[in-house]
């Protein structure tokens, strides 16, 4: 109980603009301006239904080398659409039985990331908003498509959805983002040198470092 002429302590008020918002409105970070444009897909991008391969094979997301990585294996949708899929091992725990949160956010990442193939792009995360709908028991094949909504200059807004078992599948998790797009320096100025050596001794990275780019 609060006693008179004591200082009251008060919570600060709480937005409840997320809790109100539809599976289609962004937050403003997330909302493309309004000189954003329709996304292009590159003509030569993947054809759609084509596996696009890891990019990194060190990569926690899509890498085969990585023993408890996601190994999420995306494919080239329509237009600039995606589809993905990982399947939740007992490594990629958080409680006992379920998907970690980061786990799932990290499958959500990497598949918005893929996106940026189909434009030939390379651009990293800025930001994700993640919305975790229900668990997600281990042993579940996590299901994923996204698509970018529009770009403006170097932004690149995308939103993405991840379903239990396959694309009818209840919704488990899903986000928004705004990737960045940035120049091969982002990786070779700031990565750990042997790791940035290695890859660059290795003519498949350069191969697959080089799809991405406009110019290369
Ligand atoms: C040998 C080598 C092989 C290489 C092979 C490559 C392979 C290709 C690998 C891909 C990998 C994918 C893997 C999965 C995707 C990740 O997980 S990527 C990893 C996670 N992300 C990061 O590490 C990014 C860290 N952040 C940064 O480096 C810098 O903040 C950024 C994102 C590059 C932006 O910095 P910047 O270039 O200086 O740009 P800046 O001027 O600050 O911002 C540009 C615009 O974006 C807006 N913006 C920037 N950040 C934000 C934000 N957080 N929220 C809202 N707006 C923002 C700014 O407001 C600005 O807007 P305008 O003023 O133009 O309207």
């Amino acid at each position: 109980m609060v006693r008179p002429g004591r200082p009251r302590v008060r919570s600060a008020p709480v937005s409840t603009e997320n809790h109100h918002r539809d599976a289609h409105s962004a937050p403003p970070a997330l909302t493309p301006p309004p000189n954003a444009l329709p996304p292009v897909r590159h003509p030569d991008a993947p054809a759609p239904g084509e596996l696009l391969g890891s990019h990194y094979d060190d990569c926690f997301g899509c890498g085969g080398a990585q023993a408890h990585g996601l190994h999420l294996e995306a494919r080239a949708g329509d237009g600039v659409t995606i589809t993905a899929e990982f399947t939740v091992q007992a490594a990629h725990q958080g409680a006992p039985g379920l998907a970690h949160g980061g786990v799932l956010a990290t499958a959500l990442d990497e598949t918005l990331g893929s996106l940026n193939w189909l434009l030939r792009v390379i651009a990293v995360t800025g930001r994700l908003e993640t919305d975790f709908v229900r668990p997600v028991p281990v042993g579940t094949v996590l299901f994923l498509q996204a698509e970018i909504v529009a770009v403006a200059g170097r932004k690149i807004y995308s939103r993405a959805v991840g379903r239990i078992g396959g694309p009818e599948g209840p919704v488990a998790v899903r986000a928004q983002a705004l990737f960045i797009e940035v120049k091969v320096e982002h990786f070779t100025d700031n990565g750990r040198p042997e790791e940035i050596r290695a890859a660059m001794a290795d003519p498949d990275q350069i191969r697959r470092a080089r799809a991405f780019e406009v110019n290369p």
